[in-house]
């Protein structure tokens, strides 16, 4: 038996998603949040012909306690998107509210259950709900995730196209890693499971770079005011979520890029440290997940020297994000 969780659920991403989650069989229970039309999001997953039991809940009458009750797995995409100009950033001021009162309510109602983080900022949501567990006695850092999937599908597009076959995408495999925003978003195109073709010039290195740091950019102009990518998002973080529920029924050796507390397994986080050249406390990089989440944490390996430089350039952005993060629970009494 497995429930899933979506608070945000009536939401751009939040009801592809759930309707995604539907599609599981591994999910048996599917609870859906939001401070909107949860009900009928759920009345109508639910004529759906696949096992999950679905049910809507709004916040009156501990509507989030009810849904969050017995979860399993939480995935978070409540929050404002960004319209042109904005970056992730600027959403702080509204999603960190939201995302620290959501996981207050993980906290005391669902503590052991996998928390999968989507709201943005997201390299400064994750410390937010990393710190009002620590508040509660019930950080677990093996359990907490920041959803990075997308710019690792993105890539995998992205170079299918450069090779001129997007029938080879869901074969390429790229590690992406550092964080989710901008110039955080570190590609590692030198590891590709395809190679680029041989002699790929170096401004055309840099264009794909760039296009996968600046992915959503690209949706968020295309939308035009209309918000920021949701159906590639449900895509990515139902591939997340669905590699984390097979980790959790003992499907052994899946990896997958995510944002997670270096702590989460110490000699190979501490590894990753040295690597990064820096003590930064969160960090994404592909993760091999187990049944109690995080097993270890998978280094970099060699980069090339133009990747040395993306990694350098990364680093001031991701601390402040983090300390930015941290700093919002700070001493506040939750
Ligand atoms: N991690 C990633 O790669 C990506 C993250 N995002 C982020 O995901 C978030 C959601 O994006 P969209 O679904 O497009 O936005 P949306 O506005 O379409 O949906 C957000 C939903 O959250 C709900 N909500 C607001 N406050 C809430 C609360 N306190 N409790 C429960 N639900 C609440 C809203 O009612 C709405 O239904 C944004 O912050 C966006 O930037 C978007 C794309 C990719
Ligand atoms: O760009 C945005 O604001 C939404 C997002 O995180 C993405 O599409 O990667």
């Amino acid at each position: 038996m497995v429930k899933a969780v979506v608070l945000g659920a009536a939401g751009g991403i939040g009801q592809p998603l759930a309707l995604l989650l539907k599609a599981n069989p591994l999910v048996t229970e599917l609870g859906l949040f939001d401070i909107v039309n949860t009900p009928g999001v759920a009345a109508d997953l639910s004529h759906i012909s696949t096992p999950a039991k679905v049910e809507g809940y709004l916040p009156p009458d501990d509507g989030l306690k009810k849904a969050l009750t017995g979860a399993d797995i939480v995935v978070i995409p409540a929050g404002v998107p960004r319209k042109p100009g904005m970056t992730r950033d600027d959403l702080f001021k509204i999603n960190a509210g939201i995302v620290r009162d959501l996981a207050t309510g993980i906290a005391t109602t669902a503590p052991k259950a996998f928390v999968l983080v989507i709201s943005n900022p997201v390299n400064s949501t994750v410390p937010i709900v990393a710190e009002v567990f620590k508040k509660h006695g019930v950080f677990d850092a093996k359990r907490l995730f920041g959803v990075t999937t997308l710019d690792v599908v993105r890539a995998s597009t992205f170079v299918a196209e450069v090779l001129g076959d997007l029938s080879a995408a869901p074969s390429v495999t790229v590690p992406v890693v550092g964080g989710h925003s901008g110039v955080t978003i570190i590609p590692l195109l030198s590891q590709s499971s395809k190679p680029l073709p041989s002699g790929f010039a170096s401004d055309k290195l840099e264009a794909l770079t760039k296009r996968v740091q600046f992915g959503g950019d690209e949706v968020v102009k295309a939308k035009d005011g209309a918000g920021s990518a949701t159906l590639s998002m449900a895509y990515a973080g139902a591939e997340f979520a669905s590699k984390v529920l097979r980790a959790l029924k003992g499907e052994k050796g899946i990896v997958a890029p995510s944002y997670v507390h270096l702590s989460a397994e110490k000699a190979s986080g501490d590894a990753l440290k040295k690597e990064i050249g820096k003590e930064l406390e969160y960090f994404s990089a592909p993760i091999e997940l187990g049944p109690e989440g995080v097993v270890s944490i998978r280094p970099l390996g060699t980069l090339t020297d133009y990747e040395k430089g993306l990694l350098s350039a990364a680093i001031p952005e991701l601390e402040t994000n983090i300390e930015k993060g941290v700093s919002f629970i700070g001493n506040s009494k939750l």
